[in-house]
């Protein structure tokens, strides 16, 4: 194939998203009927596009800190039932309109609860707008799956409690765990009960590590908290050395790089979110190029579409703008994020047989 994929034909590919936040995905006239329904007036301005584009240059500082406090935005609006629940269906509704087949989304429970919330209430409220959604979705033919990640935070101390509201959820859409938040500083060993509880229930977390700090939090999440996959996991390129020139690369792998892809852990790179924190120089210069050629597990993400400005496809096109990426890479890519789904075996192998390779198929078919 010699024509380089457009926008619109990444967006029927039928894609995998494993690490989009959902306060990180709100509509911005969603997030000004919302402030306008419970009286929040801290919002930058009520203009809808004006609202998207502060969101993008807030975002755009090059700092993991100042980007996290854009957020102070979309959970001020995401406090009752109703809100909750709304901003989830429409979350499903709008990466199913992206072809997204199978998403994990993921977001804090303990950061919804200022209106007088439970935790249960909150999780409860977000799983029924995620079936909204999906059934909405379905409804205008685009099918697609939701599982549900439970974050807590990891500059606070309730990751016990919302490791054990996880397990609660399993059976309920509720596929795995994960910790965010400011990285540098916040160690994930001081989450290990909650992570050892979790092993000790067989469930399924993921940690945000190695995008603002480096190889130590990487090395902890894995040998000593015993993430599943990592949340980012740009830095594993600090212990790999490349000599010789493009066409002639010899890598080095150090212990912790050779171990991540000996054992095909699952790196959820998102790199738009990566240049704005400044993990990442720009998406030319984005750790994937080299992490793909070396047959790391990744994954690509869209982190925090509101913040980035960004789809899944618009995530995929600007690769294939850097990289010159073709279906047969995309296909790779979006196999790969299946197969690291915290979803039962079986289920796994359905989407992968039933929709990802058909999917591909076709359009490889249709734009040869
Ligand atoms: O990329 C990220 N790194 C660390 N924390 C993040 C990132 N994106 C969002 N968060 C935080 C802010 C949200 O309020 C929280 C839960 O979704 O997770
Ligand atoms: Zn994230």
């Amino acid at each position: 194939m010699s024509h380089k994929l457009t926008l619109e034909q990444i967006r029927r590919a039928p894609k995998v998203l494993l690490h989009d936040h959902l306060d990180g995905g709100l509509r911005p006239e969603t997030i000004i009927e919302l402030a306008d329904a419970v009286g929040y007036t801290e919002l930058p301005t009520d203009d809808p596009a004006a609202l998207g584009d502060w969101f993008t240059e807030a975002a755009d500082s090059g700092s993991l800190v100042r980007y996290l406090e854009t957020f102070g935005h979309t959970v001020a609006v995401m406090q009752t039932r109703e809100a909750l629940e709304r901003v989830a269906a429409e979350c499903a509704e709008d990466l199913a309109a992206d072809g997204v087949v199978y998403a994990e989304v993921r977001y804090a429970p303990e950061q919804h609860l200022e209106a007088g919330l439970t935790l249960e209430e909150v999780v409860e409220a977000v799983q029924a707008g995620f079936e909204r959604g999906s059934r909405c979705a379905a409804e205008r033919g685009a099918r697609i799956r939701v599982g549900t990640l439970l974050t807590a935070m990891r500059h606070a101390a309730r990751s016990r409690e919302i490791a054990e509201l996880t397990v609660r959820h399993r059976d309920a859409g509720v596929v795995g765990f994960d910790i965010a938040g400011a990285e540098a500083g916040h160690p994930p060993t001081r989450h290990l009960d909650a992570f050892e509880y979790l092993r000790r229930e067989n469930a399924h977390f993921t940690i945000h590590a190695g995008e603002a700090f480096g190889l130590p939090s990487i090395w902890e999440a894995l040998q000593w908290c015993g993430a599943d996959r990592l949340g980012h996991g740009v830095r594993i390129v600090d212990d790999i050395e490349v000599d010789g020139a493009a066409d002639e690369e010899r890598p080095r792998l150090g212990r912790l790089a050779a171990y991540v892809r000996d054992k095909r852990v699952p790196l959820e790179m998102c790199p738009s979110s990566n240049v704005q924190t400044g993990a990442a120089e720009s998406i030319a210069a984005h750790p994937i190029g080299l992490l793909r050629r070396l047959r790391f597990r990744v994954t690509v993400n869209t982190d925090n579409r509101l913040q980035s400005g960004t789809t899944l496809s618009r995530e995929f096109a600007g690769l294939v703008d850097a990289f010159g990426y073709d279906w047969d890479d995309l296909e790779w890519f979006t196999v790969n994020a299946m197969k690291s789904a915290f979803l039962p075996f079986d289920e796994r192998l359905a989407l992968i047989n039933g929709r990802i390779k058909p999917g591909f198929a076709q359009l490889k078919w249709a734009t040869a």
